[in-house]
């Protein structure tokens, strides 16, 4: 199975990037963003300066802002756009998408209120079996991949064809994909580590150094791989690239949105403070946050550190005593 043709619906920063990592794999390559200047900017300029900026885009990416003449003959879609936003894009493509097609899915988010993982989303709006629907996760920092720095992904599907099929269209000499099957082990890893990497920007706001960021990524991956196994997930899952991988980057990094968020609150600004800073781009851990402990809950799942990231954003918790609530849980063994 080989895919040439491929379309990439939101041009955000992750949207973009990818589409890029795709062309330069040579693969023809059509985004559909919601802004036509936006389309235009890439079609004719191959650039995306709202998102990228600097970044040359390929000859062989495109842009409308038309969605039916983005998706006319995909043989694979990539699905680009904000989580809680997938379900309301996807129903308005849904007529649109070429039967047979492989839809990608970049986000990493658990949907509030259905508490359901992107690919569930998308098998329950598309009608698409689980075995087309392949889920991108991993260390992906969109800025550094755009500049071509060396990084890894994971591709999981229930159907190892299709995944190494997307695998073949995406590596390059920037970019490796590795396959895996566990595709709820990778969704769940990608939508924690989010959540995550607020705690972490937040304890550095609040001035704290290496050894707390270190302490919640380490309790950060052992309450997402509890909430794996309850659900089914392979716990291999969260020592690779879709678990350990991108709580390191995203949890370290300046680049990420939700570490970067994370920080303004602990520096003590307001929810409407830091989201007016982010500029309109997501921090996907400020809603999947309230998801994932919800999903916890009837799971029957302790997430304390997911608890706390809930409340601080919505319930009005003061960071430093989200800290102190943390800190003073009753002692136990590390491992139960
Ligand atoms: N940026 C990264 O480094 C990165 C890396 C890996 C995964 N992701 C994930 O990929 C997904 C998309 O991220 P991104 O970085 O491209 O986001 P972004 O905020 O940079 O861009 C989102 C894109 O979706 C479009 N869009 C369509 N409907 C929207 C709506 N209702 N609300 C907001 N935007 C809407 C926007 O116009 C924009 O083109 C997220 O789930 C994110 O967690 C991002
Ligand atoms: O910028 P963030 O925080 O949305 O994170 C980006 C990617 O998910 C990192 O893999």
């Amino acid at each position: 199975m080989d895919v040439q043709r491929i379309t990439v619906l939101g041009a955000g920063s992750w949207g973009t990037a990818f589409a890029k990592v795709l062309a330069d794999a040579g693969r023809d390559v059509t985004m559909w963003a919601r802004r036509p200047e936006v389309a235009a900017q890439i079609r004719d300029e191959h650039v995306n300066a709202g998102y990228l900026p600097e970044i040359r885009l390929p000859a062989n990416l495109t842009a409308t802002a038309d969605a039916a003449e983005a998706l006319d003959g995909a043989e694979a879609v990539v699905l680009a756009v904000p989580s809680q936003s997938l379900r309301a894009n996807l129903t308005g493509w849904r007529e649109l998408l070429p039967a047979g097609a492989i839809l990608v899915s970049l986000a990493k988010g658990v949907e509030l209120g259905t508490l359901k993982r992107m690919s569930e989303v998308i098998a329950e709006i598309s009608g698409a079996p689980e075995n087309d629907i392949v889920v991108v996760s991993g260390p992906n920092l969109a800025r550094e991949i755009a500049q071509e720095q060396p990084a890894a992904a994971v591709l999981a599907c229930t159907d190892h064809e299709r995944a190494v099929a997307i695998q073949r269209a995406c590596s390059g000499t920037y970019f490796r994909p590795y396959t895996n099957t566990d595709v709820i082990g990778c969704e769940l890893g990608g939508a924690c580590k989010n959540v995550i990497a607020l705690s972490c920007g937040m304890a550095a706001g609040m001035g704290y150094g290496a050894n707390t960021v270190a302490t919640l990524i380490t309790r950060g991956l052992a309450e997402t791989a509890r909430l794996g196994a309850k659900l089914g997930a392979d716990p291999l899952t969260f020592a690779g690239l879709a678990g350990v991988g991108d709580l390191v980057a995203t949890c370290s990094s300046p680049l990420s949105r939700n570490r970067t968020f994370g920080e303004r609150l602990g520096r003590g600004e307001t929810l409407e403070q830091a989201q007016r800073a982010a500029g309109g781009q997501v921090a996907e851990g400020v809603m999947s946050c309230s998801s994932i402990r919800e999903l916890a809950q009837t799971s029957g799942v302790d997430m304390p550190i997911t608890d706390a990231m809930h409340r601080v954003c919505h319930e009005g918790l003061d960071p430093r005593r989200a800290g102190a609530e943390l800190l003073g849980r009753q002692n136990k063994h590390e491992w139960s």
